[in-house]
């Protein structure tokens, strides 16, 4: 059985080009950000790859990227032939809560470097008024194992559409990151990671296609 579970940070959103914190504010995509999505559906066709369920956030960036993604994969977002798509919240980007709309540079200048980097990459200090990595995974991990998860498991090939900071709480679970490695993972957008599960749920195999 094949146990294929894809994940996919979205492509470049308008205020990730305007270095903006996001979190759970709802920008679009860029030119940029469209073109990775769309490359990213293509590496997915030519390693020959399908799914029979999408998951994806309540925001728009991931919305999008997974309809750019399934657009190259010639599957029709509606009526015959289109796929199931659970929409949800519990993958959303972290909340960065006070600091989301500012200018990550001047949140430098303002806080330090360090400060900023803590918030950014640490696993369990929150943002001001937002929440950690950890936070995130106490929604995300739940998630994963009561709907994601069950679907690979019964061999549904799963493609997931999220974010930077959903997406790296569910890595650090897949592969087994401890809170110090996770700060060094860093996810680059529209980067399909296509992993295949064993009967025991851990992972056999990751491939990065870019
Ligand atoms: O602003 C955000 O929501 C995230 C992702 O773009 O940023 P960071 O990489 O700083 O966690």
């Amino acid at each position: 059985m094949d146990r294929l579970l894809v994940l996919v940070r979205h492509g470049q959103s308008e205020w990730n080009l305007k270095n903006l914190f996001t979190g759970w504010k709802d920008p679009g995509l860029t030119e940029k950000g469209i073109e990775e999505a769309r490359k990213g559906g293509r590496l997915l066709k030519e390693a020959g790859l399908g799914f029979d369920l999408t998951y994806t956030s309540a925001l728009t960036r991931a919305q999008k990227t997974l309809d750019l993604i399934l657009e190259e994969l010639g599957v029709p977002l509606t009526g015959e032939g289109s796929l199931p798509r659970q929409q949800d919240l519990a993958l959303n980007e972290r909340d960065y809560g006070d600091l989301s709309g500012l200018n990550k540079d001047d949140a430098r200048q303002k806080w330090g470097e360090e400060q900023v980097h803590i918030w950014r990459r640490s696993y369990d200090t929150a943002p001001p008024g937002g929440e950690s990595l950890k936070d995130t995974g106490a929604r995300v991990w739940p998630y994963y194992m009561t709907h994601i998860l069950p679907d690979v498991m019964n061999g549904k090939r799963v493609l997931v559409s999220a974010h930077g900071n959903s997406l790296r709480a569910l890595i650090m679970v897949l592969d087994r990151l401890t809170p110090d490695a996770v700060t060094k993972l860093e996810l680059a957008t529209g980067v399909p990671l296509v992993y295949r599960l064993n009967a025991d749920t851990t992972v056999a195999e990751k491939v990065i296609l870019q």
